[in-house]
């Protein structure tokens, strides 16, 4: 078996949060977040569903703004970029959606040569071409460069919109539910995806999730967030290692819905 080289950079912050506060009219959504992930890690954010975990990656990637708080992504204060800083720090920034957001009417060539062409205006068509088939080769997909979303199942889907994230070759990968919907032996290829992704394009993770195989096979960290805080944070074992009712109760639901 291969052995995955990691090398995290803990030298190297690359994302940096602090007392983050995001309400929504009455609904205050994060509390006072802090979190540091560093070059090359993989942080796996857990929490049920409603507890603020896409709010969270929103605001990292500057898609929505926060009440207060601070906010460094590649050594940048997210709050302070204009508009043109935003764009060209969210190119570094890939968002793998959790329902994929292909475009429904084109076929996955032309999914994946959207991003490019709007970017990357300088490429020849031969050079667009070479890298999509690239990148589907990455994600495993090549034989499906001329189907439509439609064609396609709810994994291959996942892993065309990972693959028309990475085309632009992001430093950053926030993954937002990547194996929701999707069943046991699905998710644990897109957790390998995930891994790999790491592996190949030297990215540094968040991976939003509520599912415990995923935090668990992807996360180098888990940070687990309930009532808009994070309560613990650890390696996997680290975390579910506890006492605490709220995280034995997360896990054993996890658990039941499992069976
Ligand atoms: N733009 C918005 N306007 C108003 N409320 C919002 C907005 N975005 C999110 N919320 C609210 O913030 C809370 C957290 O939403 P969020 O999508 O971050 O949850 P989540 O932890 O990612 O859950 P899920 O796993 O179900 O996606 C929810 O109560 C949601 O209704």
């Amino acid at each position: 078996m291969e052995i995955e080289n990691k090398n995290i950079d803990y030298n190297k912050l690359i994302i940096s949060v602090r007392d983050l506060y995001k309400s929504f009219g009455e609904n205050h959504v994060l509390q006072g977040i802090n979190l540091d992930v560093f070059e090359k890690e993989n942080v796996a954010v857990l929490g049920r569903s409603g507890t603020g975990k896409s709010v969270l990656i929103k605001i990292i990637c500057g898609l929505l703004r926060p009440d207060s708080g601070t906010v460094n992504v590649l050594g940048k204060e997210v709050d302070k970029l204009n508009d043109k800083e935003l764009r060209e720090l969210r190119l570094q920034v890939g968002f793998s959606f959790q329902n994929s957001a292909l475009y429904d009417s084109m076929s996955v060539r032309e999914n994946l040569a959207f991003p490019l062409v709007r970017n990357a205006r300088h490429l020849t068509k031969k050079e667009v071409t070479s890298q999509i088939e690239s990148v589907l080769s990455d994600v495993g997909l090549s034989q499906t460069i001329n189907q439509m979303p439609s064609e396609l199942s709810g994994g291959q889907r996942k892993r065309i919109g990972i693959a028309r994230t990475l085309i632009l070759r992001p430093k950053i990968m926030l993954y937002d539910e990547p194996t929701s919907g999707l069943d046991p032996i699905t998710s644990i290829e897109i957790n390998n995806l995930i891994n790999l992704v790491r592996q190949k394009f030297n990215t540094t993770s968040i991976i939003i999730t509520h599912d415990l195989t995923c935090a668990k096979s992807t996360g180098d960290r888990v940070a687990m967030l309930f009532d808009g805080k994070f309560i613990k944070e650890g390696t996997f074992d680290e975390v579910f290692n506890t006492d605490d009712e709220r995280i034995k109760n997360f896990y054993n639901y996890n658990f039941i819905n499992q069976l």
